[in-house]
């Protein structure tokens, strides 16, 4: 696990570099999109440099993480529509070229096994782009959750729903209950997972994920069994970070020639 710690300004331009990269070397990648606050400064980079002609994603496809069960098709929380504001419609990806799991699905188990059927039948995800709850949640997979599972239905946490109030005019209420999200054992599958957090909320998280003991209390610890990830946190979301000097000294003397 390859920890970078840099000033909150540069979190979005560090992600971003790697995703560009990543759709230079591959243009026709398959790139897992994350949702929440967490990468939008890098998806703004991002449009940034395909706007200035740096990057086209004409040949990418790209899955969605997870998706709230049951608000309408034009809600503004939909994860669908939010990834579409905050990146897809605003680059070259192909119509059609962005899936996610089906919130709205009359058979929702069937969905989830779809989902999971048309990641791989597109290869696998190359790159899978995360954010982490204050509770250690990737994606929606809440603490508790297996470590090994797939695409399904859960229950957000009280403390999830209360984080994502914001986006709800601050009223819990409004918040869905249920929501889709790909499985552990699927992120897991991807062949390399960039994690990107700032904040001093996202301290003790990011702390057990890197260096906590592996745990489904916190679902993100996982990924120290993954063997290709890039953390990407601000000073704050380092802050509880045992090693934080030893991973500034490994980015500082890191060879030329190694990528990300
Ligand atoms: N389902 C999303 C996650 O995919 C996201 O990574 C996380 C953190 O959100 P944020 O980046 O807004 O802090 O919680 C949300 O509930």
């Amino acid at each position: 696990m390859e920890v970078v710690i840099v000033p909150t300004e540069r979190v979005g331009s560090v992600g971003a570099d790697i995703v560009g990269s990543l759709v230079r070397r591959r243009p026709e990648s398959v790139l897992g999109l994350a949702t929440g606050s967490s990468p939008v400064a890098m998806y703004a980079d991002l449009i940034r440099r395909h706007r200035d002609g740096e990057l086209s994603f004409a040949d990418v496809r790209a899955f969605t993480l997870d998706e709230y069960v049951g608000l309408p098709a034009d809600h503004p929380q939909r994860y669908r529509n939010v990834i579409a504001r905050d990146f897809t419609d605003h680059v070259d990806l192909a119509p059609n070229a962005v899936h996610g799991p089906d919130g709205l699905a009359a058979d929702i188990a069937a969905a989830c096994t779809a989902y999971e059927q048309a990641i791989e039948d597109a290869g696998g995800v190359d790159l899978q782009v995360l954010g982490i709850g204050t509770d250690g949640h990737v994606a929606f997979n809440e603490p508790g959750s297996s470590l090994a599972s797939r695409t399904r239905i859960k229950t957000l946490t009280r403390q999830t729903r209360l984080d994502n109030a914001r986006f709800f005019g601050d009223d819990v209420e409004q918040v869905p209950v249920h929501c889709l999200t790909q499985g552990i054992g699927t992120i897991m599958e991807a062949r390399h997972l960039l994690l990107l957090a700032t904040g001093r909320a996202k301290a003790e998280a990011i702390h057990q994920l890197v260096e906590g003991p592996v745990s489904a209390m916190w679902p993100g610890t996982v990924l120290q069994f993954h063997r290709h990830v890039t953390v990407v946190v601000d000073d704050a979301a380092a802050s509880r970070l045992q090693l934080a000097d030893y991973y500034r000294d490994t980015l500082a003397d890191k060879p030329a020639w190694q990528q990300h």
